[in-house]
């Protein structure tokens, strides 16, 4: 299959990855969060839109589920002045979705060492600005890097045997929070970098939930870049009726 002939120049390119196959059970609803409509679009359109509107992105590649590559939602998007191109690349984990589109990536002739920005559909919070900011941060490094939050409550470690029980939890440690920072998304890092990496987690069956965790267990040491508040995961109803207030 032939998704456009990407020819590499010299310079690192940026392109947008974005892993679009998750089935949303935390939220529910008849369709998958990233096509249900927040605020008068399908989800996926905020990230899309913004990526679209960032200009050192030159082009975006959607993982989907292969049961959804001919849904008539899709063609909503094709008004972007993107390349955008939609694959059946979804996997049963996310980061198989984002390997499996890294590889597609691969094969239509994007340099090796061009840079891939990963970001959830679920994060419609994201905006050009932070994307720029990812950008000029990381781009110069050989590292890599990804937006980030440092944390700023208080840590608790709940007892695991009031849990287990299914009563409520006991607090009974408070963790030390200095250095602690909750990853967001866009992570940025170079392709072939990053498919070899993601590769080796899988293959070592390794709980990686970021593509910074996999470049970390590849030795890597990611650069964190301030991300923003608004750039939250849609994960429950709460943070839905949140993001429809934010983006309304
Ligand atoms: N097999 C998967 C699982 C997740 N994702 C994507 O990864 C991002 C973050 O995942 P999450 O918000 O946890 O999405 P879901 O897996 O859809 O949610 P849930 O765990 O509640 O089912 C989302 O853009 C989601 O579509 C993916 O591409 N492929
Ligand atoms: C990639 C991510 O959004 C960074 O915070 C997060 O790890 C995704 O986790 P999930 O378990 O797929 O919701």
């Amino acid at each position: 299959m032939s998704y456009g002939n990407h020819v590499p120049n010299q310079s690192k390119r940026c392109h947008a990855v974005l892993p679009t196959a998750g089935t949303g059970s935390r939220l529910g609803g008849e369709l998958p969060k990233q096509f249900q409509q927040l605020a008068g679009k399908p989800m996926l359109a905020y990230a899309l839109n913004a990526f679209a509107q960032a200009p050192q992105i030159e082009s975006i590649w959607v993982g989907v589920s292969p049961g959804f590559i001919d849904h008539p939602i899709l063609k909503e998007f094709s008004n972007l002045d993107k390349p955008v191109h939609f694959l059946p690349t979804g996997g049963p984990t996310r980061q198989e979705t984002v390997r499996n589109t890294l590889a597609v990536l691969m094969s239509s002739g994007i340099g090796a060492d061009d840079w891939v920005l990963v970001h959830d559909a679920a994060r419609p919070g994201v905006t050009p600005t932070l994307i720029d900011r990812l950008i000029q941060a990381v781009q110069n490094s050989s590292s890599g890097g990804l937006l980030a939050i440092p944390l700023a409550d208080t840590l608790k470690q709940a007892d695991l045997n009031s849990v287990v029980a299914g009563n409520l939890p006991h607090s009974v440690k408070t963790i030390p929070r200095d250095h602690l920072w909750q990853a967001q998304t866009p992570q940025m890092f170079g392709l072939k970098k990053l498919h070899t990496a993601l590769e080796e987690a899988i293959r070592q069956e390794s709980d990686v939930t970021d593509e910074a965790s996999a470049m970390e267990l590849a030795g890597e040491k990611p650069l964190l870049i301030e991300g923003a508040t608004r750039n939250f995961k849609v994960t429950h109803p709460a943070d839905w009726e949140l993001m429809q207030l934010l983006l309304g």
